[in-house]
């Protein structure tokens, strides 16, 4: 319904970044349904940040909730729209489930820490390619546009499109493209700029399809710094790291600034 209704478009950080009244209502829709089974976990919102609630991992359970991946698809009538919301448990962070919902495709996958990750109940397994020239390869822009930045994410891109790989790909999701590769549809996904609940719920899903999480300079992941980069195996996401001209926006749990 909301696909064929809701076409007043807002904006957040800037005229790029959009929001529409089913952002926020689903986001409230799966808040107060969590807060009447357990009112005591917290939560970290896409569109609850965007209205000023910090965004802090604690030792509390907390849910990451991005009520639609992918709102601009869903502005420009649905080429895809995604409702997906994860669980956290510790500071570290460590995940305890995922779930991400691909609407008009009517796919469900889900993640239990050591319990594999599943599409509408089937197996996921990444793809056993090695060689990433006969790989294809997921990124997005993002909603930044200056063009200092936008040059680094074309540097990027051109390094990694001329490795040469099979071909370069993005959904408008970072949820999807992550279950792509969880899926064994693309063999990697990298970006800089998304937040972490962009990530969150699919992390978790790439993980337990037997996938590796990397920072884009090779370290560890930190789903807080927003930079990414999920591979189907570690040969594949340190080529990727190699070509990847990196920046750091910005970190989601950073004090907000003082006015
Ligand atoms: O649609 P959103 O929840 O705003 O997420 C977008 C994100 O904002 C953008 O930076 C990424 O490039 C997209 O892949 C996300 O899905
Ligand atoms: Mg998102
Ligand atoms: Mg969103």
């Amino acid at each position: 319904e909301a696909l064929l209704d809701d076409r007043k478009v807002m904006t957040k950080s800037s005229s790029v970044d959009l929001v529409t009244q089913t952002d926020q209502k689903v986001e409230q829709l799966i808040i107060q349904s969590v807060k009447e089974k357990f009112p005591t976990h917290r939560f970290i919102g896409e569109e609850s940040v965007a209205a000023g609630e910090p965004c802090i991992l604690t030792d509390d359970p907390t849910w990451i909730v991005d009520p639609i991946d992918g709102t601009t698809n869903f502005v420009h009538a649905g080429c895809r729209a995604v409702t997906w919301y994860s669980a956290v448990r510790s500071l570290l962070p460590q995940m305890e489930f995922g779930v991400v919902f691909s609407c008009l495709e009517d796919k469900m996958f889900t993640a239990r820490r050591g319990s594999g990750a599943f599409c509408n109940g089937e197996p996921l397994q990444v793809s056993g390619q090695k060689d990433i020239q006969r790989s294809i390869i997921a990124t997005e822009f993002g909603s930044n546009r200056d063009p200092e930045v936008v040059d680094k994410m074309f540097s990027s891109l051109r390094n990694v499109l001329c490795i040469p790989v099979h071909g370069m790909r993005g959904a408008g999701t970072a949820a999807i493209n992550m279950c792509l590769v969880a899926s064994g549809c693309v063999e990697a996904y990298y970006e800089i700029g998304m937040h972490v609940w962009d990530l969150a719920a699919s992390s978790l899903i790439v993980s337990e399809a037997g996938g590796v999480l990397m920072d884009v300079e090779g370290g560890a992941a930190d789903l807080m710094s927003r930079r990414i980069v999920a591979a189907n195996n570690r040969t594949i996401a340190e080529r990727i790291v190699k070509e990847i001209h990196p920046f750091a926006p910005p970190r989601d749990d950073a004090p907000p600034l003082q006015q």
